[in-house]
Protein backbone atom coordinates (compact mmCIF):
# COMPACT_ATOMS: atom_id res chain seq x y z
CA UNK A 1 0.00 0.00 0.00
CA UNK A 2 2.87 2.47 0.78
CA UNK A 3 4.79 1.22 -1.46
CA UNK A 4 4.15 3.81 -4.31
CA UNK A 5 5.22 6.27 -1.40
CA UNK A 6 8.60 5.54 -0.84
CA UNK A 7 10.52 9.39 -0.58
CA UNK A 8 14.44 9.60 -1.16
CA UNK A 9 15.52 10.12 2.47
CA UNK A 10 18.13 11.89 1.52
CA UNK A 11 21.40 11.27 4.18
CA UNK A 12 22.61 15.61 4.32
CA UNK A 13 25.47 16.31 6.75
CA UNK A 14 24.65 16.73 10.17
CA UNK A 15 25.95 18.94 12.77
CA UNK A 16 26.17 17.44 16.05
CA UNK A 17 26.01 19.66 19.05
CA UNK A 18 26.80 18.68 22.81
CA UNK A 19 23.93 19.50 25.23
CA UNK A 20 22.91 18.92 28.38
CA UNK A 21 19.41 18.97 29.33
CA UNK A 22 17.70 20.92 32.09
CA UNK A 23 15.92 19.02 34.83
CA UNK A 24 12.84 20.20 36.52
CA UNK A 25 11.21 23.37 35.16
CA UNK A 26 7.99 24.88 36.71
CA UNK A 27 6.66 27.52 35.86
CA UNK A 28 5.47 28.58 38.91
CA UNK A 29 8.94 28.85 40.32
CA UNK A 30 9.72 31.09 37.21
CA UNK A 31 7.66 33.17 38.18
CA UNK A 32 9.17 33.40 41.12
CA UNK A 33 12.93 33.67 40.33
CA UNK A 34 14.09 36.88 41.19
CA UNK A 35 17.79 36.30 39.03
CA UNK A 36 15.40 36.80 35.30
CA UNK A 37 13.90 39.79 33.66
CA UNK A 38 10.92 40.44 32.58
CA UNK A 39 11.63 40.52 28.83
CA UNK A 40 14.07 37.34 29.51
CA UNK A 41 10.81 35.69 31.33
CA UNK A 42 8.84 36.74 27.97
CA UNK A 43 11.52 34.92 25.69
CA UNK A 44 11.53 31.59 27.53
CA UNK A 45 7.85 31.25 27.22
CA UNK A 46 7.20 32.82 23.82
CA UNK A 47 10.58 32.64 22.05
CA UNK A 48 10.06 34.65 19.29
CA UNK A 49 9.01 38.10 21.09
CA UNK A 50 13.45 38.47 21.50
CA UNK A 51 13.57 38.20 17.83
CA UNK A 52 10.20 40.63 16.95
CA UNK A 53 13.07 44.25 17.58
CA UNK A 54 15.41 43.10 14.44
CA UNK A 55 12.15 42.65 12.01
CA UNK A 56 11.43 45.30 9.60
CA UNK A 57 8.16 46.70 10.20
CA UNK A 58 6.46 45.48 6.76
CA UNK A 59 7.30 42.26 8.14
CA UNK A 60 4.00 40.39 9.24
CA UNK A 61 4.34 39.14 12.55
CA UNK A 62 0.66 38.01 12.60
CA UNK A 63 1.40 33.78 12.15
CA UNK A 64 3.95 33.61 14.25
CA UNK A 65 1.53 35.04 17.63
CA UNK A 66 -1.53 32.97 16.55
CA UNK A 67 -1.36 30.45 19.42
CA UNK A 68 -0.53 33.08 22.51
CA UNK A 69 -1.74 31.69 25.57
CA UNK A 70 -2.22 33.27 29.04
CA UNK A 71 0.14 32.62 31.81
CA UNK A 72 -2.87 30.87 33.63
CA UNK A 73 -3.59 28.32 30.84
CA UNK A 74 0.21 27.79 30.93
CA UNK A 75 -0.53 26.92 34.30
CA UNK A 76 -3.09 24.51 33.75
CA UNK A 77 -1.66 22.79 30.99
CA UNK A 78 1.32 22.33 33.41
CA UNK A 79 -0.23 20.35 35.64
CA UNK A 80 -1.19 17.40 33.17
CA UNK A 81 2.70 17.04 33.08
CA UNK A 82 3.15 16.57 36.50
CA UNK A 83 2.78 12.53 37.12
CA UNK A 84 0.51 11.92 40.45
CA UNK A 85 -0.76 8.22 41.56
CA UNK A 86 -3.99 9.27 39.48
CA UNK A 87 -2.57 10.28 36.76
CA UNK A 88 0.44 8.43 35.61
CA UNK A 89 2.80 9.54 33.25
CA UNK A 90 5.22 6.76 31.74
CA UNK A 91 7.07 4.85 29.05
CA UNK A 92 4.44 2.71 27.58
CA UNK A 93 5.43 0.56 24.59
CA UNK A 94 7.74 0.40 21.34
CA UNK A 95 6.79 -0.61 18.14
CA UNK A 96 8.96 -1.19 15.13
CA UNK A 97 5.77 -1.21 12.72
CA UNK A 98 2.57 -0.21 12.43
CA UNK A 99 1.08 -3.20 13.53
CA UNK A 100 3.02 -3.44 16.84
CA UNK A 101 1.61 -0.33 17.83
CA UNK A 102 -0.66 -0.08 20.62
CA UNK A 103 -4.13 0.06 20.39
CA UNK A 104 -4.78 3.22 22.68
CA UNK A 105 -7.82 5.26 22.83
CA UNK A 106 -6.67 8.88 23.96
CA UNK A 107 -5.78 11.69 21.72
CA UNK A 108 -2.31 11.14 20.32
CA UNK A 109 0.50 13.64 18.95
CA UNK A 110 4.06 12.53 17.28
CA UNK A 111 7.39 13.76 16.85
CA UNK A 112 8.73 13.72 13.49
CA UNK A 113 12.09 15.01 12.13
CA UNK A 114 15.78 14.90 10.59
CA UNK A 115 18.08 12.48 12.54
CA UNK A 116 19.66 14.50 15.49
CA UNK A 117 17.06 17.61 14.58
CA UNK A 118 16.27 17.45 18.38
CA UNK A 119 12.82 15.20 18.88
CA UNK A 120 13.80 12.54 21.70
CA UNK A 121 15.35 15.95 23.41
CA UNK A 122 12.33 17.80 22.92
CA UNK A 123 10.06 15.10 24.98
CA UNK A 124 12.55 14.96 27.83
CA UNK A 125 12.43 18.49 28.12
CA UNK A 126 8.26 17.94 27.63
CA UNK A 127 8.71 15.42 30.73
CA UNK A 128 11.12 17.39 32.93
CA UNK A 129 8.29 17.55 35.68
CA UNK A 130 8.86 13.76 36.35
CA UNK A 131 12.08 12.75 35.47
CA UNK A 132 11.80 9.25 35.98
CA UNK A 133 10.46 8.53 33.08
CA UNK A 134 13.36 7.94 30.53
CA UNK A 135 13.78 9.27 27.34
CA UNK A 136 16.76 8.66 25.74
CA UNK A 137 18.98 11.44 23.73
CA UNK A 138 22.21 10.80 21.58
CA UNK A 139 24.48 13.42 19.55
CA UNK A 140 24.96 10.41 17.26
CA UNK A 141 22.20 10.30 14.81
CA UNK A 142 19.79 7.31 14.20
CA UNK A 143 19.55 6.93 17.77
CA UNK A 144 15.58 6.43 18.30
CA UNK A 145 15.21 3.20 16.66
CA UNK A 146 11.38 2.49 16.75
CA UNK A 147 8.11 4.31 17.80
CA UNK A 148 8.13 4.76 21.58
CA UNK A 149 4.70 5.75 23.29
CA UNK A 150 4.58 7.40 26.47
CA UNK A 151 1.28 8.13 28.22
CA UNK A 152 0.07 11.26 29.67
CA UNK A 153 -2.23 9.71 32.03
CA UNK A 154 -5.73 9.26 29.97
CA UNK A 155 -5.06 12.17 28.71
CA UNK A 156 -3.00 11.91 25.83
CA UNK A 157 -0.09 9.85 24.37
CA UNK A 158 3.43 11.21 23.14
CA UNK A 159 4.79 9.35 20.31
CA UNK A 160 8.81 9.62 19.82
CA UNK A 161 9.83 8.50 16.40
CA UNK A 162 13.02 7.72 14.83
CA UNK A 163 14.55 10.15 12.24
CA UNK A 164 14.99 10.26 8.63
CA UNK A 165 18.03 11.12 6.76
CA UNK A 166 21.66 10.46 8.22
CA UNK A 167 21.50 7.12 9.63
CA UNK A 168 17.59 6.44 9.69
CA UNK A 169 16.84 3.30 10.50
CA UNK A 170 16.37 1.24 7.01
CA UNK A 171 12.53 0.86 8.05
CA UNK A 172 12.17 4.50 8.52
CA UNK A 173 9.29 4.68 5.93
CA UNK A 174 7.61 1.12 6.45
CA UNK A 175 7.11 2.01 10.21
CA UNK A 176 6.45 6.08 10.27
CA UNK A 177 4.78 6.41 6.77
CA UNK A 178 1.75 3.70 7.49
CA UNK A 179 1.26 5.14 11.28
CA UNK A 180 1.08 8.96 9.99
CA UNK A 181 -1.82 7.66 6.91
CA UNK A 182 -3.67 5.33 9.78
CA UNK A 183 -3.53 6.42 12.87
CA UNK A 184 -6.86 6.75 13.93
CA UNK A 185 -6.26 9.05 17.26
CA UNK A 186 -3.52 10.89 15.59
CA UNK A 187 -4.49 14.76 16.87
CA UNK A 188 -1.35 16.42 15.68
CA UNK A 189 2.09 15.48 14.35
CA UNK A 190 4.89 17.97 14.88
CA UNK A 191 7.83 18.08 12.54
CA UNK A 192 10.59 19.27 14.09
CA UNK A 193 13.06 21.63 11.60
CA UNK A 194 16.79 22.43 12.97
CA UNK A 195 16.52 26.57 13.43
CA UNK A 196 20.17 26.35 13.45
CA UNK A 197 20.63 25.21 9.89
CA UNK A 198 17.05 26.16 8.33
CA UNK A 199 15.12 23.92 6.18
CA UNK A 200 17.14 21.00 4.29
CA UNK A 201 15.98 18.90 1.55
CA UNK A 202 15.00 16.33 3.31
CA UNK A 203 12.43 18.43 5.58
CA UNK A 204 11.29 19.68 1.97
CA UNK A 205 10.61 15.95 1.24
CA UNK A 206 9.00 15.54 5.02
CA UNK A 207 6.74 18.86 4.49
CA UNK A 208 4.94 17.58 0.81
CA UNK A 209 4.42 14.04 3.23
CA UNK A 210 2.51 15.45 5.74
CA UNK A 211 0.50 17.62 2.63
CA UNK A 212 -0.06 14.27 0.85
CA UNK A 213 -1.05 12.55 4.39
CA UNK A 214 -3.62 16.03 5.02
CA UNK A 215 -3.63 15.76 8.61
CA UNK A 216 -2.82 18.73 10.94
CA UNK A 217 0.97 19.22 11.54
CA UNK A 218 2.55 21.78 12.73
CA UNK A 219 6.52 22.60 12.36
CA UNK A 220 8.63 23.17 15.64
CA UNK A 221 12.00 24.74 15.19
CA UNK A 222 14.58 22.91 17.26
CA UNK A 223 18.32 24.21 18.92
CA UNK A 224 17.29 27.91 18.39
CA UNK A 225 19.97 28.44 20.59
CA UNK A 226 23.00 27.43 18.18
CA UNK A 227 23.26 29.83 15.71
CA UNK A 228 23.02 33.58 15.75
CA UNK A 229 19.52 35.27 16.14
CA UNK A 230 20.35 37.30 12.28
CA UNK A 231 20.77 33.43 11.17
CA UNK A 232 17.85 32.17 12.96
CA UNK A 233 15.31 34.85 11.53
CA UNK A 234 16.62 34.46 7.82
CA UNK A 235 15.92 30.55 8.36
CA UNK A 236 12.78 31.28 10.38
CA UNK A 237 11.69 34.04 7.29
CA UNK A 238 12.42 31.49 5.14
CA UNK A 239 10.47 29.23 6.46
CA UNK A 240 7.50 31.36 7.08
CA UNK A 241 7.74 31.80 3.01
CA UNK A 242 7.75 27.93 2.77
CA UNK A 243 4.74 27.23 4.71
CA UNK A 244 2.70 30.21 3.63
CA UNK A 245 2.71 29.10 -0.40
CA UNK A 246 3.44 25.31 -0.46
CA UNK A 247 1.36 24.20 2.44
CA UNK A 248 -2.56 23.87 3.59
CA UNK A 249 -2.69 21.48 6.16
CA UNK A 250 0.17 23.02 8.23
CA UNK A 251 -0.40 25.14 11.01
CA UNK A 252 1.01 28.89 10.21
CA UNK A 253 2.78 29.47 13.13
CA UNK A 254 6.52 27.36 13.56
CA UNK A 255 6.43 27.11 17.73
CA UNK A 256 10.64 27.79 18.23
CA UNK A 257 12.39 26.12 21.25
CA UNK A 258 15.71 25.69 22.61
CA UNK A 259 15.48 21.93 24.82
CA UNK A 260 18.80 23.26 26.15
CA UNK A 261 17.86 26.82 27.83
CA UNK A 262 13.92 25.38 28.33
CA UNK A 263 12.82 28.16 25.58
CA UNK A 264 9.30 27.60 24.36
CA UNK A 265 8.98 24.34 26.31
CA UNK A 266 5.83 25.77 28.52
CA UNK A 267 4.19 26.88 25.32
CA UNK A 268 4.64 23.86 23.35
CA UNK A 269 3.28 22.19 26.54
CA UNK A 270 0.25 24.10 26.37
CA UNK A 271 -0.33 23.88 22.97
CA UNK A 272 -0.21 19.85 23.10
CA UNK A 273 -2.79 20.22 25.70
CA UNK A 274 -4.75 22.31 23.63
CA UNK A 275 -5.01 20.25 20.30
CA UNK A 276 -5.42 16.90 22.47
CA UNK A 277 -8.68 18.75 23.83
CA UNK A 278 -7.09 18.53 27.63
CA UNK A 279 -7.65 22.19 28.58
CA UNK A 280 -10.34 25.21 27.88
CA UNK A 281 -8.07 28.07 26.73
CA UNK A 282 -9.45 30.81 28.65
CA UNK A 283 -8.39 33.37 26.30
CA UNK A 284 -6.12 33.39 23.06
CA UNK A 285 -5.60 36.79 21.79
CA UNK A 286 -4.42 38.40 24.85
CA UNK A 287 -0.20 39.60 24.04
N1 LIG B 1 22.23 23.21 21.29
C1 LIG B 1 21.18 22.38 21.33
N2 LIG B 1 21.37 21.05 21.18
C2 LIG B 1 20.29 20.25 21.21
C3 LIG B 1 18.99 20.74 21.40
N3 LIG B 1 18.12 19.72 21.35
C4 LIG B 1 18.85 18.61 21.17
N4 LIG B 1 20.16 18.92 21.08
C5 LIG B 1 21.25 17.98 20.88
O1 LIG B 1 21.10 17.34 19.61
C6 LIG B 1 21.53 15.98 19.68
C7 LIG B 1 20.44 15.05 19.19
O2 LIG B 1 19.35 15.10 20.06
P1 LIG B 1 18.20 14.00 20.07
O3 LIG B 1 17.11 14.55 20.90
O4 LIG B 1 18.73 12.66 20.45
O5 LIG B 1 17.79 14.01 18.53
P2 LIG B 1 16.72 13.08 17.80
O6 LIG B 1 15.99 13.93 16.81
O7 LIG B 1 15.88 12.35 18.79
O8 LIG B 1 17.67 12.08 17.01
P3 LIG B 1 17.36 10.57 16.47
O9 LIG B 1 16.75 9.78 17.57
O10 LIG B 1 18.71 10.08 16.10
O11 LIG B 1 16.47 10.70 15.29
C8 LIG B 1 21.94 15.73 21.15
O12 LIG B 1 23.34 15.90 21.25
C9 LIG B 1 21.21 16.84 21.91
O13 LIG B 1 21.86 17.21 23.10
C10 LIG B 1 18.83 22.15 21.57
O14 LIG B 1 17.72 22.69 21.75
N5 LIG B 1 19.95 22.92 21.53
MG1 LIG C 1 15.59 10.34 19.16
Amino acid sequence: MFGLRLRPWLQPGIRVCTGSQQSVHKLASLQKATTLSPKKVQSLLYPFSELEGYLDRSVDRTPFQLFHPSLKDMLEAEKLYCSTPTHKIDYYVSAERMDHAPALKQPEVCFIGRSNVGKSSLIKGLFSLTPEVEVRVSKTPGHTKKMNFFRVGKAFTIVDMPGYGHKAPQDFVDMVEPYLYTRKNLARTFLLVDGSVGLQRADLIALEMCEEIRRPYVIVVTKIDKCGQGALLTNLLNLQDVVKRQTTSCFPQPILVSSLHFWGIYLLRCFIAHVTGSIKLTDTSQS
